[in-house]
């Protein structure tokens, strides 16, 4: 039952504030986690949308990312891929939601301030962050990391030996420091195709999918003859879609209207996939646009799936926020599909579990890096280790756990303990092969020992 609630989509809605020219009226309202909308006939005649949460006109930023992102965030570090992506018309605050504003930022910066400043604090972990960033314009995928004028073609989307999806050759950017990610992404976010279309000054004309990778490498042991480690790798894929266009109301004519055509294609690809889904066909049609196949591990199931339903206010857009919250009411089914070899999570618990809330955040996501809260077992893990794509600047590991030498270690700052307590717990379990075998109290003992060991250490926290 926990694996269903894990994999499943989870939704949730925003409606952006009308603009200085726009008339307000009455037409949408938020109450607790629905949408309610007022037939224009009939206006005593109202129709609620229920989704895990809604956000009003005067929702801020940071309260998104505060109650629903980052619990999703968090499961990263237990080694889940988790997919956020924004979904609604032209203009309807997409892209304010995923990147906002220098005063206002939006997801996107948030997720990575919130990665660097848990790398930071981590003095027991070695935490690797990089990025790579693309764009799916006109059915072909750009590496935004790569200026326009070098590319000669779009790059292949590919399927790994585990039927994971990849894209082939995309630049991956290993990043040191928040300002150097700010750097790239800013960057990076100049190369995206934008255009002026009647309904939005800066239209994004394609869809924008941002991928950070987190590589997490832990000591579970110190020996005479070396250290054992134990390695996660999680991905946050940041998705900004294109925006549904009516071609009546933005007046596009001729490569607005071709680049307006292919978004509106691949929604409808997407909207395929989901009563495919939901009906539990046989054949997906995931491989109808670029944009189902980069989002089929979210939407079947592998990777922790959030869509953001943006809408826009007011009696204009209603028929396109009846169609994007019917959209929305139907992706709201779609349920787990297992499949036979793939990155198994291997947590039970659904991600909107909370643990203990005195825990401080990093304690949290240090000991989930380790699978503290799930008891890890071998088997799983090693299974879902194999299955992990080859990452360019990352090599895939074989073992859950590799021997390195104490010189190594110092390398990567570890500060060990040497306790007689922990040491003596490892010695009694130590096997060959380098795989430490515990029962799921000793590992949670010697971590929460460790993890405090660590936290005393840390300046901001004594
Ligand atoms: N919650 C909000 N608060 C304040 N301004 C907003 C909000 N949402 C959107 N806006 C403003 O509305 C305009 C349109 O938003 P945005 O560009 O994000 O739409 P979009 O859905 O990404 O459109 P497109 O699909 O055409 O790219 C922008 O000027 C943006 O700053």
């Amino acid at each position: 039952m926990g694996r269903s609630i894990a994999n499943k989509i989870k939704i949730i809605c925003r409606v952006r504030p009308f603009h200085d020219h726009e008339v307000p009226d009455d037409s949408i309202e938020i109450d607790n986690n629905g949408v309610i909308v007022q037939d224009q006939r009939n206006p005593t005649n109202l129709t609620s949308f229920k989704f895990t949460s809604c956000y009003s006109m005067k929702s801020t930023q940071l309260q998104i990312f505060k109650q629903d992102v980052q619990p999703l965030i968090e499961r990263v570090f237990e080694g889940y891929d988790a997919t956020i992506f924004a979904y609604g018309v032209t203009g309807s605050g997409k892209t304010y939601t995923m990147e906002g504003t220098e005063n206002q930022p939006g997801i996107i910066p948030r997720v990575a301030e919130y990665l660097f400043e848990t790398k930071e604090a981590s003095h027991i972990s070695d935490v690797q962050i990089s990025m790579s960033y693309m764009e799916i314009f006109k059915e072909s995928v750009f590496d935004l990391l790569v200026s326009r004028d070098k590319m000669q073609r779009g790059l292949d989307i590919r399927e790994g030996p585990d039927r994971e999806v990849f894209v082939a050759n995309v630049t991956e950017k290993q990043l040191d420091t928040l300002d150097e990610f700010n750097d790239v992404f800013s960057m990076a976010s100049k190369n995206r195709s934008t255009a002026s279309t009647k309904l939005n000054k800066r239209s994004s004309r394609s869809h924008a999918i941002l991928s950070l990778h987190v590589a997490i490498t832990t000591p579970i042991n110190t020996q005479v003859t070396g250290t054992q480690y134990r390695k996660v790798l999680g991905k946050i894929n940041l998705i900004d879609l294109a925006g549904s266009e009516d071609n009546r109301k933005t007046e596009n004519k001729k490569d607005r209207m071709t680049e307006s055509a292919a978004i509106n294609k691949s929604l409808f690809v997407l909207g395929q996939v989901v009563e495919a889904l939901n009906m539990g066909l046989a054949r997906i049609p995931f491989r109808d646009s670029k944009m189902t196949r980069i989002l089929q591990p979210a939407l079947e199931g592998d990777s922790l799936g959030m869509m953001i339903i943006n809408i826009a206010p007011g009696s204009n857009y209603i028929s396109d926020t009846i169609k994007t919250l019917d959209f929305a009411n139907r992706s709201k089914k779609i349920k787990s599909r297992p499949k036979p070899v793939q990155r198994v999570p291997s947590s039970p618990s659904s991600y909107d579990s909370s643990s203990n809330e005195n825990e401080s955040s990093i304690t949290r996501l240090l000991k989930r890096s380790f699978n503290h809260e799930s008891g890890y077992d071998v088997a799983k893990q090693s299974r879902r280790i194999r299955s992990i794509p080859r990452v360019p600047g990352y090599s895939r590991p074989t073992m859950i756990s590799e021997t390195l030498s104490n010189r190594s270690a110092n390398r990567h700052k570890i500060r060990s303990s040497n306790s007689g307590k922990s040491d003596k717990l490892l010695n009694k379990q130590q096997h060959d092969n380098d795989v430490v075998v515990m029962s799921r109290k000793e590992l949670n003992d010697l971590l929460d020992q460790k993890i405090n060991e660590a936290l005393s250490k840390h300046p901001l926290l004594k």
